[in-house]
Formats: structure tokens, C-alpha cells, sequence
């Protein structure tokens, strides 16, 4: 019998708007909200009491009836234990299919309100309004939502897509220190695998440059991720460069029960070490992982790997979802602004790691 072809078509689009004050003006966005009977806005504890109820009103002005669900604030909301919660919540407020979940806040909020939007009713629509550095270049941006597991990062999670990605990087003046840091790890991620302009901005700032420039970074992030997930939106290739620094990031933050470093933190620890290991090997120009080290320490991100066991360490890198069959990818650097995926069986990842 002959093969039955299905033919789905991926014409979806969305755009990100990087303005300073776009939330000072979301009646701008009115037509999208009118569309919505309800909207969930989802906010953590930190977030609320900054912007919620500004962003609250402006959408019921819209003609949308408004609900606001206030989560705990750090990665241990991002749990199945938390997605049951809101599940709850959407059920006692009659959400349907033509209702909007608005994800206000960082990564935290952004990948847990995504998740239970696409899981809900097998999927509500929704919109992301980041309020974190992190979330304004990475997390908004490309679809990947999910929850944690104790035993890994993102075990369980889907790929969907927001209706709009909202990014006032004016609200980034009340974000702390340190989780500015962690933003600015994701930053220098995409100068090492993307753009070497971007990283020498960032390698030859003295201070102040980036802070000025900042709508402009965000700009050029976004940019950066819009184009790698066009071209591989499911990660079946290029996709994978995003995770530069990753897998040994992941490692750091499940080992520790995700207390002792931030996604950023493990993120910034994990380039440096990959790279120090691969320049070893001769597949990263000599003098790479020195820059790196030089911009983490610039900007007060951690580069230091920590004492870890190996069979702990092994329990959980196992796990990594660029693992196909026995074989892993790796995503290492020819030089800054190139990346390369290396494929590895498990005792080679475990030298590059350990
Ligand atoms: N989906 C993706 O593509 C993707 C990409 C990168 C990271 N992530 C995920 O994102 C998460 C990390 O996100 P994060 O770094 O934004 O952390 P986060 O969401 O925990 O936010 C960090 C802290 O900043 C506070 N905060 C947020 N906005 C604020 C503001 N404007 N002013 C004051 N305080 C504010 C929060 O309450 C929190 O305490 C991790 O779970 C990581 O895995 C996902
Ligand atoms: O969007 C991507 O693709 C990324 O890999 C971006 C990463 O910064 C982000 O931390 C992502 O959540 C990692 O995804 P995972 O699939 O490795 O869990
Ligand atoms: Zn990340």
C-alpha cells in the first residue's frame, strides 16, 4: 500500500519587539489582547510587586478579563509539582482555547508558564513579556519551555512557540547585580559561538559602554537566536550551538540541587572549562578560553570548576538531550565566533568534563 503523506505547513510567525518603554505603551498591543477572552498573567513574588499591576490593568483596558498568578520566586518553581498548581488555577478560571497566559518575569516564570501553555488543553496561546537580562536575549525567544527534574535540567518540556515576545529592557534598572551577571553569561555565549564583534564589544568594554548599549544587545541576542531557530527551530543541527557551555552547566546546576549556581553561573563556568579542555585537544585556537576567562571575571560570573564525584557527576551528564543512542554532541569553539559540533562517545565526554 502506498505511504499516506501529511502535510503540515510551519508557516507561524511572531515577532519581538526591543524597546525601551514598550510597557509604558502596551496599549499598543490592544488588538492582539482584544482577541483573548481571559488572559493568566504569570509573575513570581519579586516581579509582582514591580510591574504586575501596571501590566495588569493595561491588558483588562484592552477589554481582556484578567487573572494574575504569583509564583515563588527561583528555579525550584520550575517543577512538575508548580505545573500541577497552575493547572488548577486554569481550570477554576475556566480557561479555554481562546485565552492568553502572559509569562511575566525571568527564565523561571517564561519556561514554567510556557510549559503549562502548551501542555494545557493541549495548548493555550501565549506571550512573553521577560523582565530578567537572561529571558530578554535567550529564554523569550525560540519556543523551548519546560519544568525540571530532580535529576536533570529541562528533562520534561515541549517546543511552542509565543504569540509575541515583549522586551522592555528599561525594567532590567531594578534587576540585582548578580542576576544581571547571570544574564551576561548567555551574552558571551552568543559572542563565542556567533559574533566576534559582539564578543569584542564585550571583551574590550570598560564599564559603562554595555550598560548605555544594552537595547542594542538585547537587540542583536534576539537577532541571533531568531536566526539559528529559523533555520532549526526542533534542534535537530545548528540548534545545538545555543547549548555552548551547557552540558557542563546543567551538570553544576542539578549536582548542586540547583542552590549553589544559577543557570548563568553554571553556564559561565562550563564555557571556560569546555574550552580550556578543548583547546588542549587543539580543536580551539590557543588563547580562547584566557578571553573568555577575562570577560566572566569582568563581569563577576564565576569560572572556576568545583569539586565534583564522577559517578555523581556521570548520573546526571548521562541525561544531556544531545545525547543520541551512546553518542553525544558537543558544541566546542574553533575560535571566538565560531562554533563546532563534535560527536563523542561517553568516555570522551567524560575526559572533557572531568
Ligand atoms: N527557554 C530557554 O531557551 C532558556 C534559555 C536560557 C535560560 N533558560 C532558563 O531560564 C532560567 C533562568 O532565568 P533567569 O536568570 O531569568 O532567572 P529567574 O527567572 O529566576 O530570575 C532571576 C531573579 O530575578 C528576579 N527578577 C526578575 N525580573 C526582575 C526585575 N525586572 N527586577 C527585579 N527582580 C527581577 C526574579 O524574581 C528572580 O529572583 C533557568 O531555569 C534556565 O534554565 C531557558
Ligand atoms: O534555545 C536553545 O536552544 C538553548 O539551548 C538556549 C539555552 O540557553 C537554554 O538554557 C535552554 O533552556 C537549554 O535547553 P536544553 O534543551 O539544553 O535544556
Ligand atoms: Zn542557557
Amino acid at each position: 500500500m502506498e505511504g499516506i503523506k501529511v502535510e503540515l505547513h510551519r508557516d507561524y510567525r511572531y515577532t519581538i519587539d526591543v524597546e525601551n518603554g514598550v510597557l509604558e505603551e502596551l496599549e499598543r498591543y490592544n488588538d492582539t489582547f482584544f482577541r483573548y477572552e481571559k488572559a493568566v498573567i504569570i509573575t513570581d513574588a519579586n516581579v509582582a510587586p514591580l510591574y504586575l499591576k501596571h501590566i495588569s490593568k493595561q491588558i483588562s483596558q484592552a477589554g481582556c478579563k484578567v487573572h494574575e498568578l504569583v509564583i515563588a520566586p527561583g528555579e525550584h518553581s520550575k517543577s512538575l509539582a508548580k505545573a500541577e498548581e497552575i493547572y488548577h488555577h486554569f481550570s477554576e478560571y475556566n480557561m479555554t482555547r481562546s485565552d492568553l497566559v502572559v509569562a511575566l518575569g525571568g527564565g523561571v516564570v517564561g519556561d514554567l508558564a510556557g510549559f503549562c501553555a502548551s501542555t494545557y488543553l493541549r495548548g493555550i496561546d501565549f506571550i512573553q513579556v521577560p523582565t530578567t537580562l537572561l529571558a530578554q536575549v535567550d529564554s523569550s525567544v525560540g519556543g523551548k519551555v519546560g519544568v525540571n527534574l530532580s535529576k536533570g535540567k529541562n528533562l520534561v518540556g515541549s517546543f511552542y512557540q509565543p504569540q509575541a515576545v515583549i522586551v522592555d529592557p528599561n525594567v532590567i534598572k531594578t534587576l540585582p547585580k548578580r542576576n544581571f551577571s547571570e544574564g551576561m553569561a548567555e551574552v558571551i555565549k552568543y559572542g563565542c559561538i556567533y559574533d566576534k564583534d559582539l564578543f569584542n564589544r564585550l571583551y574590550y568594554d570598560r564599564g559603562n559602554e554595555i550598560k548605555n548599549g544594552l537595547a542594542e544587545i538585547i537587540h542583536r541576542c534576539c537577532a541571533i537566536k531568531k536566526e539559528v531557530t529559523e533555520e532549526d527551530e526542533r534542534e535537530g543541527g545548528l540548534r545545538k550551538i545555543l547549548n555552548f557551555g551547557h552540558t557542563i552547566g546543567h551538570v553544576l546546576e542539578a549536582y548542586f540541587n540547583y542552590q549553589k549556581f544559577s543557570h548563568g553561573e553554571a553556564v559561565a563556568i562550563g564555557m571556560y572549562h569546555i574550552t580550556v579542555k578543548s583547546e588542549k585537544k587543539g580543536i580551539t585556537k590557543k588563547g580562547t578560553a584566557d578571553k573568555i576567562k577575562s570577560i566572566l571575571e569582568k563581569n563577576d560570573l564565576p569560572y572556576t570548576m568545583p569539586y565534583l564525584e564522577q559517578d555523581k557527576v556521570e548520573e546526571i551528564l548521562f541525561r544531556d538531550k544531545k545525547f543520541s543512542g551512546d553518542k553525544i554532541t558537543l558544541v566546542l569553539l574553533k575560535e571566538i565566533g565560531e562554533a563546532v559540533l563534535v560527536k563523542m562517545d561517553r568516555n570522551q565526554l567524560i575526559e572533557f568534563i572531568i
